[in-house]
């Protein structure tokens, strides 16, 4: 098992009360599989990319990457697993705006052991000729691509997206998601999509549902189709 969450509970305590943002969630999941992340806002899905993707910690329960456990390590440990394991792609595409392209792209090869070639990972997400632009002078969606780019070119086993479509129009959402597609298929990696588009659930292997810090569902999807159907 690639990924084993056992308890996992984060719990913020406001003055006297407490917000329970995720409560005792369990589930494992494939590598190499693609899954969506569902649920009502305020419903414990970015907490929980938080500590998957080792940017924040949990109050309680454990989790394991490659059977390592990532709940147990140090904040030096921590990082590494984040910088060696793990890309992110959000939704207003968080760019270095003092970069070009390729330099966005550039410093997040630097920070991995077993990068791949900037200019492949450009040409794969389509925008080589943008290369020495600012994000500025980019659409939505090419600045997304151009994310994409940023974490795959680390090589990581597992890509965090957080409604990576949220701030899209239609064209630019499917060109997103087929390169999810395309990465998940060429690279092998993991790849968990927080969404509140439920159709992108058709083109995941499983979807967990969240409901108040709860897992309330967690379904396989055994008729899967391409990013090139999904349609809403
Ligand atoms: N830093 C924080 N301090 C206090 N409460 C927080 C903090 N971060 C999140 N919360 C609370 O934890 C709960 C879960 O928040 P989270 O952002 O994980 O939900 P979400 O499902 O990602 O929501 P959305 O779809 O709106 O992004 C919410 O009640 C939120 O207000």
């Amino acid at each position: 098992m690639f990924i084993k969450v056992e308890n996992l509970s984060k719990i913020y305590k406001m003055g006297q009360s407490e917000i329970r943002a995720l409560d005792e969630v369990s589930f494992e999941l494939e590598r190499g599989k693609i899954y969506t992340v569902i649920g009502p806002s305020g419903s414990g899905k970015t907490t929980l990319f938080n500590i998957l993707g080792g940017l924040d910690r949990a109050d309680g329960g454990r989790v394991f990457v490659d059977d390592k456990e990532i709940t147990a390590m140090d904040q030096k440990r921590l990082s590494e697993y984040r910088r060696d394991y793990v890309g992110f792609v959000f939704q207003f595409f968080n760019l270095i705006n003092g970069l070009t392209v390729y330099e966005n792209v550039l410093s997040s090869a630097q920070l991995s052991k077993n990068p791949l070639d900037v200019d492949m990972v450009l040409k794969m997400v389509g925008v080589e000729s943008e290369k020495d632009k600012f994000p500025f002078e980019l659409s939505g969606g090419q600045q997304q691509r151009v994310a994409i780019a940023r974490a795959v070119v680390k090589n990581p086993a597992l890509i965090l997206c957080d409604e990576p479509t949220g701030a899209l129009d239609y064209d630019s959402s499917k060109l997103v998601l087929k390169l999810l597609e395309d990465v998940n298929k060429k690279f092998g990696t993991t790849i968990l999509i927080i969404t509140h588009n439920l159709a992108i659930s058709k083109m995941a292997d499983a979807t967990l549902r969240l409901r108040s810090g709860k897992l309330v569902e967690f379904s396989e999807n055994p008729h899967k189709i391409s990013a090139q159907e999904v349609t809403w």
